[in-house]
């Protein structure tokens, strides 16, 4: 379980962290998610005991990370990509830190496993794409068996099979009852993975809401609507008051109307139809509505 209380942080003239609380229970995904600059890193390394907070404060299992026993036992952290000895393979980088810490070697083929890097482990470092050291990095975080894993924007540099992977193993830590608090600034990737959102801006807390009610509460559904004379039947939707943008294929998006009352316009007027449906709303829209109420 992670807590993080009225946690504040300045830097010079930036309040980089503004009054931030939000709690991550264990057997869910956490995501903390926001734009670059929100103060995302900046909460991660106050919780890990990377950085002092100027006020509040940031609890693992109820204790700051400083305080904690063994802590490699008890969070597995990836932040961004650390100093690491690239003339290393993967795997002597990972058995030199189980060895450091005191860790059971034999979680070094474990770890290499649960990460998709089996394959690479012999491979040197310096060899390594972006999406491998990433791997190499949560490997890393995996290696002491912890029930806390903080990840900072885990999903960069993953391709989408590296990402789909990750998704999979995230909601399996989760699963197996582990506090899971990822952070990115990647609406739609994020949206998949956790079940709820902690949304940052400007170093305050927006939302903090199970992922499906962001959907809910901060985007309207919509009409889809295509006709022989788009621009037109925009018009005459804007006239009643609706926002309507034409999309790439020549329909219109319509909110601010129910589909009914953009039938009754059209058949009013005259105009035929080719298609009328309503639309969901997507987490991206909320999420960029989200801000922009903000
Ligand atoms: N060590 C530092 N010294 C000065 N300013 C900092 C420092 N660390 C962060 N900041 C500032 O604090 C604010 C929050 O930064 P932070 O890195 O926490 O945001 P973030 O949400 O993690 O963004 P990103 O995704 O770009 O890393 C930014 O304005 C940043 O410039």
């Amino acid at each position: 379980m992670i807590e993080v209380e009225q946690l504040s942080k300045r830097y010079g003239g930036t309040l980089a962290v503004d009054d931030v609380s939000f709690r991550a229970p264990s057997g869910r995904v956490t995501a903390l998610l926001g734009p670059n600059g929100a103060g995302k890193s900046t909460t991660l390394r106050i919780l890990l005991g990377l950085a002092r907070p100027d006020g509040g404060r940031a609890l693992i299992n109820g204790t700051g990370y400083r305080e904690l026993d063994e802590p490699l036992k008890q969070v597995g952290a990836l932040l961004e990509a650390g100093a690491v000895h690239k003339g290393r393979t993967g795997y002597q980088h990972l058995r030199w830190l189980a060895e450091s810490n005191r860790l059971p070697v034999a979680r070094v083929r474990i770890v290499l496993e649960q990460t998709g890097l089996a394959a690479r482990g012999r491979t040197r470092i310096a060899g390594y794409s972006l999406g491998m050291t990433q791997r190499l990095g949560l490997a890393a975080a995996l290696l002491g068996d912890p029930g806390v894993l903080v990840l900072d924007e885990p999903l960069n540099g993953l391709d989408a099979e590296g990402i789909s992977q990750l998704r999979s193993l995230l909601r399996q830590l989760a699963d197996e009852g582990r506090t899971v608090l990822v952070s990115s600034h990647l609406m739609a990737e994020v949206a998949r993975t956790a079940d709820h959102l902690v949304v940052i801006g400007c170093g305050r807390v927006l939302a903090d809401l199970p992922t499906a009610e962001l959907i809910a509460r901060h985007v309207a559904p919509g009409v889809r609507v295509s006709c022989a004379e788009p621009a037109r039947l925009a018009d005459l939707l804007r006239s009643a008051g609706a926002v309507a943008q034409q999309t790439p294929d020549g329909a219109l998006a319509v909110t601010g109307v129910t589909a009914a009352e953009v039938g009754a316009l059209a058949a009013r007027h005259q105009l035929a139809l080719d298609g009328l449906s309503r639309t969901a709303g997507s987490l991206e829209d909320a999420y960029l509505n989200l801000l922009k109420e903000a």
